[in-house]
């Protein structure tokens, strides 16, 4: 059987991940694209030479008779109404992250998927598909450094664009680090902090930049992240897992070590999409294959949901200056851990 996909939004992410789909990855082709952006939507039809039919609306895609998933790839104050359609159409969606700009929306797209009464939504934190993720998840798992205690993180991109505004390092780039460590460590969080830091000069003036949050767990576990989102000197993920008998780091991605010239250097990323590149192949992969299956794997909407509270949480703690709880009601066996 072959997959096929409807694609709303062909911006950034969903342009890549048209590309990883028609020429990389097996079970699936795009037959249906839209974007607000018509013109842009037909191009990407055309640099890709796909035969795609581009439709005025998300909504169209959805209901589209030949449309068997879709891939939510548009701004995220439209996820919600994409997500809900998809349900309400009884049609397997991968929503990429946020699944919704607050957590009130998350949970209206928890509520009917649970009263459909078949997980069909999966969101697009990828970095659980990531190798290096996933061999510092294998040694915490295994115990080699003994029960995790601290985690130090750091997100930082070298700039950002003019639509990246107000509170974006916290709901659109940590919510990264919100997810992935909710899964590395196996663990909830229960409170957030956040402080900040001198603002560099070189960001926009109306952007804090960097942040600092502080997360407790519910084992106890602290975590410090800064998000730095203009550093200017590469796009860098830092990720260190201390445990009670010693620690372990996110692996650097690949880059020789180069001596000329009398430096010794290696080459530091400076995009989202080649530092993750594997991550987003593997994550798409396995849920066209899960799709196919009739199955779901993946990061759910409870997940989508957990991250977008968290998110509210280090948003109401940036404001306000105070330590903020994060409580999320009890998981529904419906979400049972996989
Ligand atoms: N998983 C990851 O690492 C990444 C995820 N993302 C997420 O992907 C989504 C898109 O981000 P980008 O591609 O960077 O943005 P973008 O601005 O490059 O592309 C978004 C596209 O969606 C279109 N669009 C917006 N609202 C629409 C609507 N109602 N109907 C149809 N088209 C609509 C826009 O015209 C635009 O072409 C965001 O939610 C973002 O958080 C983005 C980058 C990386
Ligand atoms: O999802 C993403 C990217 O993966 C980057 O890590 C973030 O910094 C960016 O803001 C967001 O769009």
């Amino acid at each position: 059987m072959t997959l096929q996909l409807g694609v709303i939004g062909t911006g950034a992410i969903g342009r890549d991940h048209i590309h990883r789909i028609t020429n990389k990855l097996s079970g699936a082709k795009i037959v249906a694209v839209t974007d607000v952006n018509s013109e842009q939507a037909h191009a990407v039809v055309k640099a890709e030479n796909i035969n795609a039919k581009v439709y005025k609306t998300g909504h169209d895609v959805i209901n589209a008779s030949d449309v068997d998933a879709i891939l939510v790839t548009s701004w995220g104050p439209s996820h919600e109404e994409f997500v809900l359609a998809s349900i309400a159409a009884g049609k397997p969606v991968f929503c990429e992250k946020p699944l919704a700009t607050t957590a009130a929306a998350c949970k209206r797209i928890v509520d009917a998927e649970i009263a459909h009464g078949k997980q069909l939504v999966q969101v697009g934190f990828m970095r659980r598909y990531d190798q290096g993720y996933r061999a510092l998840k294998k040694v915490i798992d295994n115990g080699q450094i003994g029960e995790a205690l601290m985690v130090h993180c750091a997100h930082r991109n070298p700039s950002v664009d003019s639509t990246y505004t107000g509170d974006m390092a916290l709901t659109d780039s940590f919510v990264h680090e919100i997810d992935v460590l909710r899964w590395l460590l196996n663990d909830d969080y229960i409170s957030a902090q956040v402080i900040l830091p001198r603002r560099t000069r070189l960001a926009d003036k109306n952007l804090q930049d960097p942040h600092f949050v502080l997360l407790e767990t519910k084992q106890g576990i602290r975590i410090d992240a800064e998000i730095f989102v203009t550093c200017k000197y590469g796009y860098d993920i830092q990720c260190q897992v201390v445990g009670e008998t010693g620690t372990a780091n996110l692996p650097e991605p690949l880059s020789v070590l180069m001596r000329s010239e009398a430096k010794l250097s290696t080459e530091i990323l400076t995009d989202w999409k080649k530092r993750f590149l594997s991550s987003y192949d593997s994550e798409l992969q396995e849920w066209i294959d899960s799709t196919i299956k009739g199955e779901m794997h993946g990061p759910s909407a409870w997940d989508g949901y957990f991250a977008s509270v968290t998110a509210d949480a280090c948003v109401a703690a940036k404001h306000s200056g105070n330590i903020i709880p994060i409580t999320m009601p009890e998981r529904p066996a419906f979400y049972a851990r996989k």
